[in-house]
């Protein structure tokens, strides 16, 4: 399907955000489609992290519009916000849990939120709030013995399923991860680019990832989109990144963690 026909589910148009003198985002306009795994990636401190909390409403631009699953997300209506909010998950890069709850009680979290925000679902019981957080404790992968375990007691790898578990409590269109894999040995890493790659696959879900891991863009993105120069400089599949004429793309998908990436794809 080409670009035109593809529903666009986040629309950025011309971002801008600054920290004091520093300009992080200038003029940044990005497309991502329903049902994508897209990869953001570039330099350290090119703002992929800052690009992720200014979608998910965690940092207000200075400037631009940010338009996700059709509503303005700047919207100054609340409940429009609110509403908003709940179709979409995000995993941050240390799984952000509650470490004095359970995993069960954790992916519970935005189940209650919702309930509390008087939704229709606002007559969750517990048992069948409970047995929600356990089907998304089972669809992230992990054992059901999980759900009893505090995040302390778990291992890292555990605990990003865990984050994901939550961020797919509410059934989200989006959801966002910041460096999914950062901090998992290689077996651990791949696992978690398979699960995503199935999630999406299996529930229509789209993904924005923020990552530094070639693997990732290899085993799961169906497009990249490369932040430098203040902007999204340009988007498209690992093919076409191979043929991008600028310095620090080239080096990024050129250099030698990038064929060795390319090699164990091939495998
Ligand atoms: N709350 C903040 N206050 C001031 N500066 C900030 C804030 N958040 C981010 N920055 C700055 O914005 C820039 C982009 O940060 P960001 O964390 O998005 O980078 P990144 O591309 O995710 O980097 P990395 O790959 O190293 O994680 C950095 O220079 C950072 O210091």
């Amino acid at each position: 399907m080409s670009g035109a026909e593809r529903e666009v589910v986040i629309r950025l148009r011309g971002i801008r955000n600054q920290f004091g003198t520093q300009v992080v985002h200038d003029g940044l306009d990005l497309d991502v489609y329903r049902g994508e795994v897209l990869g953001v990636v570039g330099g350290s401190g090119t703002g992929k992290s800052v690009l992720l909390r200014t979608i998910v409403g965690l940092q207000e631009p200075a400037a631009g519009e940010i338009e996700v699953l059709g509503v303005d997300a700047r919207t100054h209506d609340e409940d429009k916000r609110q509403a908003l909010r709940r179709r979409w998950g995000v995993m941050f890069q240390d799984g952000a849990l509650f470490s004095s709850l359970t995993v069960r009680e954790n992916v519970e979290v935005p189940l209650r939120d919702v309930a509390a925000g008087g939704a229709e679902t606002a007559r969750l019981d517990d048992e069948t709030r409970h047995a929600l957080a356990d089907l998304k404790i089972a669809l992230s992968g992990l054992p059901p013995f999980a759900g009893d375990k505090y995040p302390s007691e778990l291992s890292g790898g555990m605990r990003k399923r865990a984050g994901l578990a939550r961020a797919l409590a509410l059934d989200p269109d989006i959801v966002f991860l910041d460096e999914p894999t950062a901090g998992l040995d290689p077996i651990g890493a791949a696992e978690f680019d398979r699960l995503i790659r199935r999630l999406s696959r299996a529930l229509g879900l789209t993904v924005f990832m923020v990552t530094h891991d070639l693997d990732s863009l290899h085993a799961c993105c169906d497009r990249i989109a490369v932040l430098a120069e203040k902007k999204v400089l340009v988007t498209g599949t690992m093919a076409e990144m191979l043929e991008v004429d600028h310095p620090w793309v080239h080096e990024y998908f050129h250099g030698p963690r990038a064929r060795a990436a390319l090699a164990s794809a091939a495998e």
